[in-house]
């Protein structure tokens, strides 16, 4: 049977991909202002992670790091980056050129991180042919050429709830395979099919719960569990 804590396609579990991300962006930063090697004990610093559990996660990508000399930044970069699957840029394709989707497409550090946004998609046809970042925006009728030709895999939604799983099901079925979505709805997708959501007010919501925990009861004492 297989692990689900396992990513797909890798020997990976999760909790080491979702780390991942984390490392190469504290080892671009390293490599911009020119370091060459970096520790462990370094890196977990930077990143926030526990040395033991980054020494655990980079073992699995290979024989990178040698003890009392460290892991090789350019090289451990350009391993996290395969076991991404970010070698050469993934193109996203972006659904919703709103107020949020606007914002997203916008966003200068996509490239940064072996990630190209190649389309902009929306329904309102005053939007057609404007200028979204590097895009223009396309009307959501081309939504099946356009993945298909970008072979695009990764999209982003950012339409309103009422439109998400209509839009979702055709990325799906023109062959993206991961979305990330931000209309507060529970997506139904096929199997093999990843969704990642985003939603700040649930975010929010964990920090005001975990500021109550902190809170003094009223007598003073912390409020009991
Ligand atoms: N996750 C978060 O933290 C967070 C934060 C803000 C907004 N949101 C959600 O993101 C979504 C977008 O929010 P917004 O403020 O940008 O809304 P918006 O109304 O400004 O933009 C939505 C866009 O989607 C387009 N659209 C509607 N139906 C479509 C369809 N079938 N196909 C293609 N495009 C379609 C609209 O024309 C519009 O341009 C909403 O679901 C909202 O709830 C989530």
């Amino acid at each position: 049977m297989t692990d689900p804590r396992r990513g797909p396609g890798t020997g990976l579990s999760r909790p080491t991909v979702s780390r991942l991300p984390g490392y190469l962006r504290a080892l671009s930063s390293l490599a911009g202002s020119g370091t060459v090697r970096v520790s462990s004990a370094e890196l977990a610093r930077l990143t926030g992670a526990s040395p033991a559990v980054l020494r655990r996660d980079l073992a699995g990508l290979g024989q990178l790091g040698r003890r009392g000399v460290g892991y090789p930044v350019a090289t451990l970069q350009q391993a996290i980056s395969q076991a991404l699957g970010l070698v050469e840029d993934q193109p996203v394709v972006l659904v919703g050129a709103g107020h949020l989707g606007s914002a997203l497409a916008g966003y200068a550090g996509f490239e940064d991180r072996g990630l190209r946004l190649c389309a902009v998609l929306d329904a309102d046809p005053r939007l057609i042919g404007q200028r979204r970042g590097a895009v223009v925006v396309q009307s959501i009728d081309e939504l099946e050429d356009t993945v298909t030709a970008a072979a695009a895999r990764l999209a982003i939604l950012a339409v309103p709830t009422g439109a998400a799983q209509s839009v979702a099901e055709r990325l799906v079925a023109a062959g993206i395979r991961g979305l990330l979505n931000f209309a507060p709805v529970d997506l139904a997708v096929p199997a093999g099919v990843t969704v990642r959501a985003v939603d700040l007010s649930t975010e929010l919501q964990i920090l005001a719960f975990h500021q109550a925990e902190l809170r003094p009861g009223p007598t003073g004492a912390p409020p009991s569990p």
